[in-house]
């Protein structure tokens, strides 16, 4: 069957602007590793400007959702999209502009420990770009001035602390100006409170800049303080499990293991009445 743009969900939806397009569009999603199917059917939208969550329990397939969201995999069935375009059916040419809109921090954080930070923000600048080696020094000053590391440049990985490093990746996430950053497991192996300064630097940027963050995490904690909008993958049922802001799904999802992630194992026999 040919492939066809996402149906707009609703009636409003149909009626709204190409403006009010999703940025991403996740269509009957069919996730597997040769016969082993981690998660089927996956349908949901992911706004533009949202922090949105991919959650669920260890091993569900939230790592796998991300690879396939920026084509390191591809569906065994079903679509993806960008602003309505086609990302899974496009040839490698068209797939490239795609991806030149990604920006990815993996869950390693992976810097080059033989690089400083400077150097690290400056090697996708020197491949991606025709800039001038000041032109791009300056720019990885600016974009670790955003993250709160001005000073920092010339230091190695080994020479900050965890959350530092973290941030230092997500500074070379966002070397080429992504539209999208995607942020897998950025607060694993941080404390609290390195960890709730990187949730801070996460909404900061997506209001001062105006990206869209997907975020890969299990911590409870930084859900409900950054992500507006989120996706829980069921391990029971290997199907999403609900779509929507973390706190309702916590307070009135009918799907009990929702409730049940999302009160930290102790689950509410029944959803919070909204009423
Ligand atoms: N390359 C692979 N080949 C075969 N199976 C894989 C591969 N990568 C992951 N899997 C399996 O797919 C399932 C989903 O793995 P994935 O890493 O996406 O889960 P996850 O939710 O990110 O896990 P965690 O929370 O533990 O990081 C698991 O059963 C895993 O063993």
């Amino acid at each position: 069957m040919p492939a066809s743009p996402p149906a707009p969900q609703t009636a409003a939806a149909a009626a709204a602007p190409a403006a009010a397009q999703a940025r991403v569009s996740v269509r009957e999603v069919t996730m597997a590793y040769g016969s082993f199917v981690v998660m089927k059917d996956l349908t949901f939208d992911i706004q533009a400007q949202d922090i949105f969550v991919i959650m669920g329990g260890s091993g569900c397939g939230k790592s796998t959702l991300l690879r396939h969201l920026i084509g390191l995999r591809e569906p065994a069935r079903g679509q993806v999209f960008y602003d309505g375009e086609n990302f899974t059916a496009a040839d490698d040419e068209g797939r490239e502009k795609f991806i030149r809109r990604f920006g990815v921090m993996y869950q390693s954080g992976a810097l080059w420990s033989s690089l400083t930070l400077a150097e690290n923000i400056a090697l996708p600048l020197q491949e991606f770009t025709p800039l001038s080696a000041k032109d791009i020094r300056d720019l990885a000053a600016y974009k670790l001035a955003l993250v709160g590391l001005s000073g920092y440049e010339d230091y190695y990985p080994s020479q900050v602390s965890g959350g530092m490093n973290k941030r230092a990746g997500i500074a070379r996430a966002m070397a080429l100006d992504p539209d999208i950053l995607f942020l897998d497991e950025p607060g694993a192996g941080l404390d609290p409170l390195s960890s709730r300064r990187l949730d801070d630097l996460i909404l900061r940027l997506r209001d001062s800049l105006g990206s869209t963050v997907v975020i890969v995490t299990h911590e409870l904690a930084s859900i409900f303080a950054i992500a507006n909008n989120s996706v829980f993958l069921d391990t029971e049922t290997r199907t999403l499990g609900a779509v929507g802001n973390p706190s309702e799904l916590r307070d009135h999802s009918d799907n009990p293991n929702v409730r049940r992630f999302l009160n930290r194992g102790a689950e509410s026999e029944s959803p919070v009445s909204s009423s």
